[in-house]
């Protein structure tokens, strides 16, 4: 059995891992002193041309080495964006020290498993103080749990690249009192996870969360003969497949939300888009102070007057004022049929003199408007190396 002769290879590749990681965790522990010096002299966390210059010399040592650029590109778009967040969370906690305790208290959308579970994971992977997880059944719950001070955070789903925009979040966010403090994005991946051996022809029913559904519309489009039930969410749907361990039935959901359920992956990539990622808001009982050196978005709700041109009006206020809009979401006004609240996502810090005054524009525009939040963007754009084309060819 010990003639196995990968064996001698594999433990050198496992003692370079282990290289590879300790050199991570150094290289980790110096950006963040890199975070402490751009505290202390005000310098902006995100540097594009430190960026590019570092990849164009790592793209060229590489190719020394027999590397591909494209290979050495992506490795370190990764560890660029994690270090970029790392700082991000290190001025953001600077800058709201009330918020660092020993434990924040989370609610989010099913239980272990769930995508928003996997979610609020990543975003207080980054923060101090423990992580104490509160499952809950429907966004209305979620909300009222923070609101009701069981929780500290909430975290959300509040777009798909496949579904679009998640109306019922919105919804909730017309009426609370919470601030958005946060946001991030995570990947999507839906599989087909069964129990026990079988394959997709046998299946004859599929457990989902009503999202789930509308993301893989196309492959559910494929399919005969299945009956598909709706599920609170992701989670709860494996815990079903779990619970019947039967070769007729199959949930949707991650391929590591359903090991933590025994099931196994029997088909995969199911979403419309390749690419299907969904953006995650964070709301707390109070707003958080974005630091004037990272990237920041504000999310403000308005609803115009019935006037025409009443839309256009408010948004010459944001083109007046240099400010730029990245998404604009419109959502019918409960008891009034036929008038819309909308939702507006512009990049820009409240502090800032400039969103100051097209907030003030916008409220003396608009029959009512309000700030649901104003929080550091963790949509990290990478920094592109015009030089890799040269370098490749
Ligand atoms: C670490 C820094 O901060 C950011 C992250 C970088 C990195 O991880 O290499 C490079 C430039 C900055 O966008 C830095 O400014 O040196």
């Amino acid at each position: 059995m010990s003639d196995n002769p990968l064996l001698p290879i594999r433990e050198k590749i496992t003692a370079l891992d282990k290289n590879l990681l300790e050199m991570l965790a150094e290289r980790q522990s110096l950006t963040n002193q890199v975070a402490a010096t751009k505290i202390a002299e005000g310098i902006d966390v995100r540097d594009p041309k430190r960026e590019e210059q570092l990849l164009i010399s790592l793209i060229k040592t590489g190719q020394k080495f027999g590397l591909d650029p494209h290979y050495v590109t992506k490795l370190f778009h990764v560890i660029i964006e994690d270090s970029v967040l790392n700082q991000q969370a290190l001025l953001s906690a600077k800058a709201n020290p009330d918020l660092a305790t020993p434990l924040n208290r989370v609610a989010f959308l099913g239980s272990k498993g769930s995508y928003s579970y996997l979610a609020t994971q990543k975003y207080f992977s980054r923060r101090s103080g423990e992580l104490l997880e509160i499952g809950c059944d429907s966004f209305a719950e979620i909300i009222e749990t923070v609101e009701s001070n069981q929780a500290d955070y909430a975290v959300l789903p509040i777009e798909n690249t496949s579904s679009g925009s998640i109306n019922e979040v919105y919804d909730q966010l017309q009426h609370t009192r919470l601030s958005i403090v946060g946001e991030l994005t995570h990947p999507v991946q839906h599989c087909l996870l069964v129990a026990t051996d079988t394959k997709l022809e046998d299946i004859r029913t599929l457990y989902a969360h009503p999202q789930v559904f509308a993301q893989c519309s196309h492959f559910l489009g494929k399919l005969s003969d299945i009956e598909v039930i709706p599920a609170d969410s992701t989670s709860a749907a494996m815990l079903k497949v779990n619970e019947l361990n039967r070769p007729d039935v199959a949930a949707m959901g991650s391929e590591a939300g359903g090991k933590l359920y025994g099931l196994s992956v029997i088909e995969s990539n199911l979403a419309n888009q390749k690419e299907n990622h969904s953006r995650f808001i964070v709301v707390a009982q109070n707003a958080v102070t974005v630091p004037l050196q990272i990237p920041a978005k504000t999310t403000l709700v308005m609803a115009t007057t019935q006037a025409p041109g009443a839309l256009v009006d408010a948004l010459m206020v944001l083109k007046e004022n240099g400010v730029n809009m990245t998404k604009l979401e419109s959502r019918p006004i409960n008891g009034n049929p036929w008038e819309e609240m909308f939702y507006l996502d512009i990049e820009g810090n409240l502090q800032d003199g400039k969103m100051q005054q097209a907030i003030e524009q916008l409220k003396a525009t608009t029959r009512f408007c309000k700030v649901l939040g104003c929080y550091p963007s963790e949509d990290i754009k990478h920094t592109a190396v015009s030089a890799v084309a040269a370098l490749t060819d």
